[in-house]
């Protein structure tokens, strides 16, 4: 099975999903702002809206992957069983004896069973000890509400996790200590699960803070990094060696973003909708700034800039312009949008993507530009603030042609 995706916008083939689960339910008032979420999210009516997400994409012939359901497939495999149980359990705020104890309680379960544990976590109170509490110290002095096991509950953002460039996966290091174990998930996937045996890996767990969100294919060759509240500088500069050397691409534009929560990916205030267009929060469209980066013949990084973004975008992308498609009409619905994610669309081909509904400016604007949009509901999808883009990582998109080629077939 060849996995590739060279853009943004070229047909989508199989997309990565994760369906939410009991994790939404582990969310409270004490926690939801370090498990960065804003709302409690109920938690039938969240699967109802993904399902729904889930049905437009099929209907539209693409495949949809689950990675609740990868991981459980990957943990029948006990090399990654193994490597898992290791990883979750290395953590030093379990202590010796609390780890053993937590070891056994998940050399139980089946492969189904522990995946649900490794993504919903494990409360104490889920963690039945004898008589004597045998989980020493650490489990004596844990609070009744604690998690010995976090849980992830921003695996639904699919995006971030890990994301595709050309044949090659670059499973993200993640900048949150609420998600930094989501990787742990895609990686082993990857690395374990048959259906991506032999998949070529460009950027890896442990590696400088790159998230999916800040990634963006403008075209064949060229790629856009969103650096800011989550990807840092030198995880641009790290993925930029990579890429080149693994000759994915041959030009990079590193675009500094506000660090606050409302800009915390390039995905949130800019997506492409067509092969020369994008989708822009106008609060930053003439603001954001790039700077554009090569490889020179013995492999150094060549950097110019800044540069206004859409200008310097253009030019990688070898055209005239790049059409900009504003969010909302006014500044303060164009704020509101952005923040319900407006500005997060995925694209399915060129001209045809999936939004919220509830940003119904900007869907209006995007249809205005000639951009069918697939309207769904993300009332509680958006409380951890992520919209169609954040939920979603492509695994094949048919390659697109260079815009040198001629309009692409609609
Ligand atoms: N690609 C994105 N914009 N992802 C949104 C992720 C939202 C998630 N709650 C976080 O704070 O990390």
């Amino acid at each position: 099975m060849t996995h590739f995706v060279d853009s943004e916008v070229g047909r989508l083939g199989t997309v990565l999903l994760h369906r939410p689960g009991p994790e939404l339910a582990r969310l409270t008032p004490r926690n939801n702002d370090s498990l960065l979420f804003d709302a409690i999210p109920w938690v039938g009516r969240a699967q109802e809206e993904h399902d729904a997400f889930a049905a437009a994409l099929r209907e539209r012939g693409v495949e949809v992957l689950y990675i609740g359901t990868l991981l459980a497939e990957t943990l029948a495999v006990a090399d990654a069983r193994a490597e898992l149980t290791e990883r979750v359990l290395r953590t030093p705020r379990l202590g010796d004896t609390l780890r053993r104890r937590v070891g056994e309680h998940l050399s139980y379960l089946d492969p189904a069973a522990l995946a649900g544990v490794l993504i919903a976590g494990l409360a104490h109170e889920e963690l039945r000890l004898g008589w004597d509490r045998g989980g020493g110290l650490v489990y004596r002095l844990m609070d009744r509400l604690d998690f010995v096991i976090d849980p992830l509950p921003n695996l639904l953002f699919a995006r971030d996790s890990s994301t595709w460039i050309g044949d090659h996966a670059a499973v993200t290091s993640l900048a949150m200590p609420a998600r930094r174990r989501e990787t742990s998930l895609t990686d082993a996937i990857y690395r374990h699960h048959p259906r991506f045996g032999g998949t070529a890996f460009v950027y890896g767990p442990g590696l400088e803070h790159l998230e999916g969100g800040d990634v963006l294919l403008l075209a064949p060759g060229v790629l856009a990094v969103g650096v800011g509240e989550r990807t840092t500088p030198a995880g641009a500069e790290r993925l930029a060696r990579r890429v080149f050397d693994a000759g994915l691409a041959h030009t990079i534009l590193v675009v500094p973003i506000a660090q606050e929560r409302a800009t915390m990916h390039l995905d949130t205030v800019c997506t492409m909708v067509d092969v020369d267009a994008v989708l822009m929060y106008p609060n930053v469209a003439d603001t954001l700034s790039a700077y554009t980066v090569v490889a020179d013949a013995e492999g150094e990084l060549q950097i110019d800039g800044p540069a206004p973004f859409l200008r310097a975008a253009a030019d990688a992308m070898d055209l005239a312009t790049l059409r900009v498609i504003d969010t909302g009409l006014d500044p303060v619905t164009a704020e509101r949008e952005q923040w319900d994610d407006g500005n997060n669309t995925l694209a399915i081909a060129p001209r045809l993507c999936v939004a919220y509904e509830r940003n119904v400016e900007t869907n209006a604007q995007l249809e205005r530009a000639g951009i069918e949009v697939i309207r769904i509901a993300g009332s509680e999808l958006g409380s951890g603030r992520g919209g169609p883009r954040c939920m979603s990582c492509p695994l094949v998109r048919e390659p697109l042609h260079r815009a040198a080629d001629g309009p692409l077939p609609a």
